[in-house]
């Protein structure tokens, strides 16, 4: 628009204006920035403590916490720790926490069979959660690589992983998670119609109730490297994920795996990772309007620790940034490993 663009205003005025240089810009954005009252009225996006949910590990034993190195900040947590350090967030109005196990190795196995444990580490941490923090939602991932013992989120023939017989797997390790108590069930393993088969194992077993939260746009990053260390299958991963999870090049194809996740009964989207796909969350979000979350993975949280360890950046400030970035590109949530720490930050205003 040209008239816009600003012409100095002696050349209409005959020059009085000419000796401070001021441009005739009917137009100024920097107006509302002016006040910090001014911002707070003009602002488009806010962040809450409802848009949070912290992802946490677990391992077996008691009264344990164990630092996990690549995570500066992250402990995994034995089911006792989980409950008083979930009870914290509950207090500071988290919503729901999500679920991890660093499964003892000698109970990994090709098949990941302790996926259908009803005592596993999980199961156990559900119960101990839906007793003694009720208020909270509980998520819980559904894919086979916490289990297994080449680190694939599915059933390995020979190099491939097998889709539908996965699929008849997950289907049972998500009953097994539901009868835990877990509220919503979280399938991040990227098998082809793997949402559907839960909804309806769902249904039929009475368990309608039961909320699906579909990672339906999961790429084949390397920025879950820290992940892989703390649920411990980093050494035992063979090969990459490339045949089931997505090519980052990838966004039209984002949208057919959320639509068929949404047409197969998923309540709730996701997309992960969450900074570099901020373009993949806005256009699923304008395009099905379903809720929609984003996962700021671990690497994406190592690597805004590691700067602020370094004293590159100021860590709280970039947390907080990266966490408003998420609701600016149109996500109802995040699943965050920063959630307790941004919870408490909100808390204190
Ligand atoms: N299914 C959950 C993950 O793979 C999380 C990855 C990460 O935080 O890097
Ligand atoms: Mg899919």
């Amino acid at each position: 628009m040209h008239e816009t663009i600003g012409k100095l205003r002696d050349a209409k005025d005959g020059g009085a204006r000419a000796a401070d240089g001021a441009l005739d810009l009917p137009r100024r954005l920097r107006r509302n920035r002016r006040a910090d009252w001014s911002r707070r009225l003009t602002r488009e996006t806010t962040l809450t403590v409802d848009d949070l949910i912290w992802p946490i590990f677990l391992i077996d034993g008691e009264k344990r916490r164990e630092p996990v190195a690549t995570m500066p900040g992250v402990e995994r947590l034995t089911v006792d720790e989980a409950v008083r350090a979930v009870e914290s967030v509950a207090r500071l109005g988290v919503p729901a926490v999500a679920l991890f196990p660093n499964t003892d190795p000698a109970l990994r196995d090709p098949d990941g069979s302790e996926a259908l444990n009803p005592d596993n580490l999980v199961c156990r941490a559900l119960k101990a959660l839906k007793r003694e923090v009720p208020e909270i939602g509980l998520i819980t991932d559904v894919a086979l690589d916490p289990y297994t013992s080449h680190g694939h989120d599915g059933l390995l023939e020979g190099d491939r992983i097998l889709n539908d017989a996965t699929v008849a797997v997950l289907v049972r390790q998500a009953l097994t998670q539901a009868e835990a108590g877990a509220d919503v069930i979280a399938p991040s393993d990227m098998m082809d119609g793997r949402v559907g088969a839960i909804r309806t194992a769902f249904d039929d077993a009475g368990r309608a109730d039961v909320q699906i939260m579909s990672y339906a746009a999961k790429y084949a990053s390397a920025f879950y490297g820290p992940f892989r260390d703390a649920i411990g299958t980093r050494k035992a991963l063979t090969g990459d994920k490339k045949t089931y999870q997505m090519d980052p090049a990838n966004g039209d194809e984002a949208l057919r795996e959320a639509e068929l996740d949404v047409q197969e009964g998923a309540d709730m989207l996701m997309v992960k990772p969450g900074l570099p796909y901020l373009d993949i969350v806005r256009r699923l979000k304008d395009r099905f309007g379903m809720p929609t979350y984003a996962y700021q993975v671990s690497g994406e949280y190592a690597m805004i620790q590691a700067a602020a360890q370094n004293g590159w950046l100021d860590g709280e400030a970039a947390m907080m940034e990266s966490l408003q970035a998420f609701k600016r590109a149109g996500a109802d949530g995040v699943l965050t490993y920063f959630a307790a720490e941004a919870a408490r930050r909100l808390k204190a205003g």
